[in-house]
């Protein structure tokens, strides 16, 4: 009896290792041990009982192991979709989405509706991503940075992946179209066309695919104010604007670190004809330079308080100085120091924006004041002036008194201008 029991025991527990050992398992194979313990069980006095334990274990395995093989799969599917839809970078897309809503909306943020533009961003976003690698399995296993992404390494077939891009790019458009609106369910969806059929395959033709993706890149955050406010205003451009100019040093440096990388794998980029690396170098400061008056268009376009203007003219001076150093001395070490500085410029910036907003009531309010400011200044007579100084006295607000653009310009970032005088 006993020595019956220790067999199926031991084939029990041999069975066990055995799943343990061999996460995604196949049935004829798990099931011989328990062949093997039928036999050398019968041998035994006590052979019914025997045979009875190793039933019971083997319906347990059976049990287990189908349990087991499901959640196997789905860990393995879990993380070929996470890797497909370049969870990280669609993470940064959702954000730039998500700080777009927050821009566009008035005083009160909708919560649910946040969410909802959210995840119907990421969902496309994902879709995009997934296509990207779909389309790009052979460059992306000649390349050390992707060969181990799940097409390249077999961890999952094109056709499964297609069909995860058109499930999931399908769900949250119309998730962006039910819960926001057609304009930003239409701007998922071309930003997604954009992306997957038309910078994917620019990549390897012309090196002008670097200016596409930051097309790309800056339309995220149009759909999130698109999904709040329901359309698009001059001062909506900011973000979209500071995203655009912000990737061409952050892919620029880059491409000139990863050169050999992207050569394996049969891309196009600038930096290829640019040994020395300076043109790389000129281009990545220009396109800082083209930052540099977005803090004050900001303010001057009654988006945020004059405090945005001043933090981001001084966070787009320390990027611009290193795009400085690296035109100076173009070297992998001046290319990554840039690399870095825009990895922390684009969350600050951000956060400086969304610190400094101005709900859009107060954006309204303060853009008709410009206006009447303006009407001051190009040739209204002194009664106009009186009425216009009379209802601004009326209807100031506690927060900002907006100025002309070009007083802004005085303060920062080139305060060696005069500071203008507008009103005697
Ligand atoms: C709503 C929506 C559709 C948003 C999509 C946003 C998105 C995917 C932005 C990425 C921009 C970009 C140029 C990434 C680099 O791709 P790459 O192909 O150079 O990267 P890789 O070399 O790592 O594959």
């Amino acid at each position: 009896m006993w020595r019956g029991g220790s067999t199926a025991a031991s084939a029990a527990r041999a069975l066990r290792s055995r799943l343990l050992l061999d996460p995604i398992h196949h049935p004829a194979t798990s099931l011989a041990p328990i062949a093997s313990a039928r036999t050398s069980s019968s041998s035994t006095p006590s052979t019914a009982a025997a045979n009875t334990i190793v039933e019971e274990a083997a319906a347990a395995v059976s049990v287990s192991q189908h349990t087991g093989s499901i959640s196997d799969s789905l860990r393995h599917y879990g993380k070929c979709y996470w890797e497909l839809s370049k969870a990280r970078l669609s993470a940064l897309v959702v954000a730039t989405s998500g700080a777009g809503y927050v821009l566009g909306s008035g005083n009160i943020v909708d919560i649910a509706g946040l969410c909802c533009t959210c995840a119907g961003t990421m969902m496309v976003a994902a879709s995009a991503n997934t296509l990207n690698q779909v389309f790009e399995i052979k460059n992306d296993a000649k390349m050390k940075r992707t060969m181990r992404r799940p097409l390249p390494s077999g961890r999952i077939s094109p056709a499964h992946a297609a069909m995860w891009a058109t499930s999931v790019g399908v769900a949250g458009t119309a998730l962006l179209a039910w819960k926001a609106n057609g304009l930003a369910a239409g701007l998922a969806a071309s930003n997604l066309v954009l992306y997957a059929f038309v910078y994917t395959p620019l990549k390897q033709i012309h090196p002008v695919n670097t200016w596409v993706g930051a097309v790309v890149g800056a339309i995220p955050p149009l759909l999130g104010w698109a999904a709040a406010s329901t359309e698009l205003s001059l001062n909506a451009m900011i973000l979209p604007a500071a995203l655009y100019f912000w990737q061409i040093p952050h892919f620029m440096a880059l491409a000139y670190l990863c050169r050999n990388d992207y050569l394996a794998g049969g891309y196009r980029m600038f930096s290829f004809a640019d040994p020395t690396g300076r043109r790389t170098a000129w281009v990545s400061l220009r396109n800082c330079l083209y930052m540099l008056p977005l803090g004050l268009f900001a303010y001057n376009w009654g988006l945020t308080s004059e405090w945005f203007s001043f933090e981001a003219s001084l966070l787009t001076l320390g990027l611009t100085i290193g795009a400085l150093s690296f035109v100076l001395e173009p070297s992998p070490k001046t290319a990554r120091r840039m690399f870095y500085g825009s990895l922390l410029y684009l969350p600050a910036f951000m956060s400086g924006l969304l610190l400094h907003r101005l709900p859009s009531e107060q954006k309204a309010h303060n853009l008709a004041e410009n206006n009447e400011l303006d009407g001051v200044l190009y040739g209204a007579d002194l009664q106009d002036e009186e009425r216009a100084r009379q209802k601004r006295q009326d209807t100031k607000p506690s927060r900002v008194q907006s100025l002309p653009p070009v007083s802004y310009a005085s303060v920062a970032p080139f305060p060696f201008l005069p500071v203008p005088i507008y009103e005697s």
